[in-house]
């Protein structure tokens, strides 16, 4: 059988830490994460090179710290902390879904993963590993998708695909505004200009620097990520 074209080589996929609560109030859903790991399969066997950013909002974000008065750096250290956990539940659970998965910190825990290193995550993407980068940037005061943007352009992949809870970028908040209307595609500088809230700024303006486009959609659509990966009509492309 031919081998499937695919419309991308390399992938960072941020994943949100809040879409693996499932319908639980908290933390991780084994079901969940199971589901969203099959979902991973499946695009791997496409061939396509694979990093993960996970996100840490079913566990704990800074600013929740910083608005009970908290240190808002130790709250920021606190919720990158959170992002290792979801990422050793993501790695194990790709583990036993028979992925090879490595663990990378940006944060020294050597004891439990191994650090960031660029050319061991570039080693590890050649080999077919899957590869997990924990704790963010490592700095407070940023978030994961501005991890993902950063990882994503140190590893030269070709798109960020931003797997979240809703199925692409709208005019608002259509959690909050029923009358938002979704885009097929939007400019990095028309998004920023529109403040609009599916990332922060920073994230915008790096991989717009950096020519490197951005695919939002639904994690919790069944076959949505292989779609997207297909380079099939999926979710919105946020472009240079
Ligand atoms: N213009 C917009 N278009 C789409 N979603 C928006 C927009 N503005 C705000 N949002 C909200 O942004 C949320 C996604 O952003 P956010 O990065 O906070 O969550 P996440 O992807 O789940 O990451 P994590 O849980 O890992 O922090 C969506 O669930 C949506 O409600
Ligand atoms: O580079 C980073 C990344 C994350 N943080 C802190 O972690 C939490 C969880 O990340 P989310 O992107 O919100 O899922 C975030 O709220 C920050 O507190 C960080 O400080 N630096």
């Amino acid at each position: 059988m031919a081998p499937v074209q695919t419309a991308h080589h390399r992938i960072l996929l941020k994943l949100s830490g809040e879409a693996l609560m499932g319908d639980d109030a908290y933390g991780i859903n084994h079901a969940t994460i199971q589901r969203i790991v099959g979902e991973i399969a499946e695009v791997t066997r496409l061939g396509v090179e694979l990093a993960v950013v996970i996100g840490g909002g079913n566990i704990f974000r800074g600013v929740a710290g910083g608005s009970v008065g908290m240190d808002r750096a130790t709250a920021d250290y606190m919720g990158m902390l959170a992002t290792v956990m979801n990422a050793l539940a993501l790695a194990d659970t790709m583990n036993k879904a028979g992925l090879t998965a490595r663990v990378m910190s940006a944060i020294a825990i050597e004891q439990v993963v191994e650090p960031y290193v660029r050319p061991k995550a570039l080693q590890y993407l050649e080999e077919g590993k899957v590869v997990v980068f924990a704790a963010g940037t490592g700095n407070p005061f940023f978030t994961t998708d501005t991890a993902a943007a950063l990882r994503g352009a140190e590893i030269g992949a070709d798109v960020v695909l931003k797997a979240t809870k809703v199925d692409g970028v709208y005019t608002a908040d259509p959690k909050k505004d029923p009358t938002a209307t979704r885009y097929h595609r939007i400019s990095f500088d028309e998004a920023m200009a529109r403040n609009l809230g599916i990332m922060d700024a920073t994230a915008f303006a790096l991989c717009r620097d950096q020519k490197l486009p951005i695919k939002v959609f639904s994690i919790f659509k069944a076959g949505a990520l292989r779609r997207v990966v297909l380079g099939e009509d999926e979710g919105t492309l946020v472009h240079v």
